[in-house]
């Protein structure tokens, strides 16, 4: 029985062998992408079981992730097959600095046309927690619809709801639609992730401590608020507060993936009782991690691995 419920839409994700704008480039490396079904590999490798609810094409693409996720432990009859609608596509680039550029043709997918129907094939009695992110509220008004029921049945069965805000500008209609979207489910959540910049384009804020209070003021118990390498900064409803140092990473090859393996440490650390500074403490390892690698999940580590991680990197800038 699974401990971990994740909704949302699986990519096939096309990532660039060369160096270039994806006008130029000429090879790609096929894998597997998606924001939860990045969070949901994570935990699987650490151990826990993880349900994953979606939507996949009938055709080869579709076959495709099916397989990938069966490799990963997180196909299920949660997984629905769609004759009629395609799976969604991602391009990423190679970049030397900075965050990659990536690409979307998901428009019209299987799983953005997900609805509330879908969410109540969920089997919420054995779940302890639920982990969603700000992207499929950006996929079509019923997803958006779906998510805002999801934590309501969350909530109803006594589920952790943990929220990554993963904002995504270009699947959204409009900036203020989505700053309003993503404060509406944040604030309905127990723990809330936002990266720094994501905290200041939501609350017009500008400290860590600013973004967390937002937050804690109205009714979340924890947010972190991630910070690259300077690591991240909690703080919670009993006015506890910690700013946890970062790994040293020599160097960044690429950042997409990196809050979801940051989600993954939280989760995995909430589901073991860790303290919220050690979970942080390996939510910054897996993150850095991540940053290491050119997939969005490959790199994400099993127990052992994340140990030898922290026992042979510095912490610091
Ligand atoms: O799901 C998306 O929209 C993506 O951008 C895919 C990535 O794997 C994911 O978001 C990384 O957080």
């Amino acid at each position: 029985m699974a401990d971990v419920m994740l909704v949302g839409e699986p990519l096939v994700l096309f990532y660039a062998q060369e160096y270039g704008s994806l006008a130029e480039v000429n090879h790609f490396t096929k894998g597997l992408a998606g924001a939860e079904v990045n969070v949901g590999i994570g935990l699987s490798r650490l151990g826990h079981q993880v349900s994953y609810l979606t939507k996949i094409s009938t055709d080869e693409m579709g076959d495709y992730i099916y397989q990938a996720l069966e490799k990963e432990q997180l196909a299920s009859p949660y997984i629905l097959r769609e004759p009629t609608l395609p799976v969604g596509i991602m391009y990423k680039n190679k970049v030397k600095e900075g965050d990659p550029k990536t690409l979307y043709y998901r428009k019209g997918s299987a799983a953005s046309k997900m609805t509330k129907a879908d969410i109540d094939r969920i089997d919420f009695s054995q779940l302890k927690l639920v982990h969603l992110t700000g992207i499929p509220a950006a996929l079509s008004p019923e997803f958006r619809e779906a998510c805002f029921y999801l934590i309501q049945q969350a909530k109803e069965s006594g589920c952790l709801l943990t929220f990554d805000s993963n904002l995504r500008p270009s699947l959204w209609e409009s900036e203020a639609l989505m700053i309003q979207t993503i404060n509406e489910l944040a604030v309905l959540s127990d723990i809330f992730l936002p990266g720094l910049e994501e905290g200041q384009l939501l609350t017009g804020l500008t400290t860590t401590e600013e973004i967390a209070d937002y937050y804690l003021t109205r009714g979340v118990s924890h947010v972190v608020v991630k910070n690259g390498a300077q690591g991240a900064f909690v703080k919670s409803q009993n006015q506890e507060k910690q700013l946890v140092e970062g790994f040293l990473v020599e160097k960044v090859v690429d950042t997409v993936g990196a809050g979801d393996g940051f989600a993954v440490g939280i989760i995995d650390g909430l589901l073991r009782k860790l303290s919220l500074p050690e979970a942080v403490e390996n939510a910054n390892a897996i993150g850095a991690i991540q940053v290491q690698h050119v997939s969005d999940n490959e790199a994400l580590p099993t127990l052992v691995e994340l140990q030898e991680f922290k026992e042979n990197t510095q912490r610091g800038r």
